[in-house]
């Protein structure tokens, strides 16, 4: 009985892709994940390890960076079609090719020029504890993703031997925020408030220039304490996710902060607690509630 090679391709899976238009003060967000698929004559690399045809996988991966920077992305059909198109054309053992592209969606928080929130995937919360009469209420968010495409530094801390990280005026910031704060009293209309925290959590986020996400977690944390006298105290938890910059400088291009690799992990969690001073004591409120300090 004979053993053959049947169908196979090859390629780059979920290639993270942001590309930041800043043609205009009022950027364009593109957010893409990008997985490429070459077909054609690989058999030999299969069946001997003879790599003569395999255009590597990061080239690949490297040419999705290279033609954001060179052509800027568009709809993602037509970015998809000019990828195919060029590993179809340049290399000729590659007899086709399929991209698949999943764009990821972004909406202008209060119609900013450059800070967003990605739509769905939020969820409110509250947690209430009885302890004997006494009640408290606890509200919140989990999983509300912000990004700013400018208007985010990061500089100024301390460089050691392990340090590599450059410092930087201008980088893209971008967290996915729960939020829990404790309501003082039990008479709140909940339904009404809850709208206007979630508001100026996101309109703080955005209004305010950064210096560090810690900085941007305290002054969230504080304008809603501003705002609302009947909010005791509020905790943050705030992944940092990173947005690489990508050296394009290998393929002669620059790169003026427009395309970013999107990090998964690890990530930067910064989290805090700000607080009214003598607002009423949380008892045992936060036992047992996740993911906090
Ligand atoms: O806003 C930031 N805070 C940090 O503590 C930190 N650390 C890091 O590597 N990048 C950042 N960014």
């Amino acid at each position: 009985m004979g053993i053959v090679l049947g169908a196979n391709q090859y390629g780059k899976a979920e290639v993270r892709l942001v590309h930041v238009d800043r043609s205009t003060p009022r950027h364009v967000l593109t957010d893409l994940n990008v997985s490429t698929h070459l077909r054609g004559a690989f058999d030999a690399t299969y069946l001997t390890g003879d790599n003569a045809a395999v255009l590597a996988t990061d080239t690949q991966k490297n040419t999705v960076y290279a033609f954001a920077r060179k052509f800027g992305v568009g709809q993602p059909e037509d970015f998809a079609i000019r990828l195919a198109g060029h590993f179809v054309e340049s290399q000729p053992q590659v007899s086709g090719a399929q991209i698949e592209i999943e764009q990821l969606p972004w909406a202008r928080i209060d119609d900013h020029d450059h800070a967003f929130s990605r739509p769905g995937g939020e969820r409110r919360t509250t947690t209430v504890t009885r302890d004997g009469d006494q009640l408290w209420v606890i509200a919140g968010l989990t999983d509300l993703v912000v990004l700013k495409s400018t208007g985010s530094e990061f500089h100024g801390f301390p460089r050691d031997e392990y340090t590599t990280l450059p410092e930087t005026t201008d980088r893209i910031l971008a967290t996915s925020v729960t939020a829990r704060w404790r309501y003082s009293s039990t008479h709140v209309a909940w339904g009404e408030i809850y709208p206007k925290i979630r508001a100026v959590l996101l309109e703080t986020f955005a209004g305010t220039h950064s210096l560090a996400l810690q900085q941007t977690l305290y002054a969230m944390g504080g304008a809603v304490l501003e705002q609302f006298g009947e909010v005791a105290e509020i905790r943050l938890s705030m992944p940092n996710k990173h947005h690489y910059l990508v050296d394009l400088e290998p393929f002669g291009l620059d790169n003026p902060n427009e395309v970013f690799l999107a990090g998964d992990r690890p990530y930067g969690l910064i989290e805090g607690q700000v607080l009214r001073e003598g607002a009423p004591a949380a008892g045992p409120a936060w036992q047992f509630v996740p993911g906090f300090v």
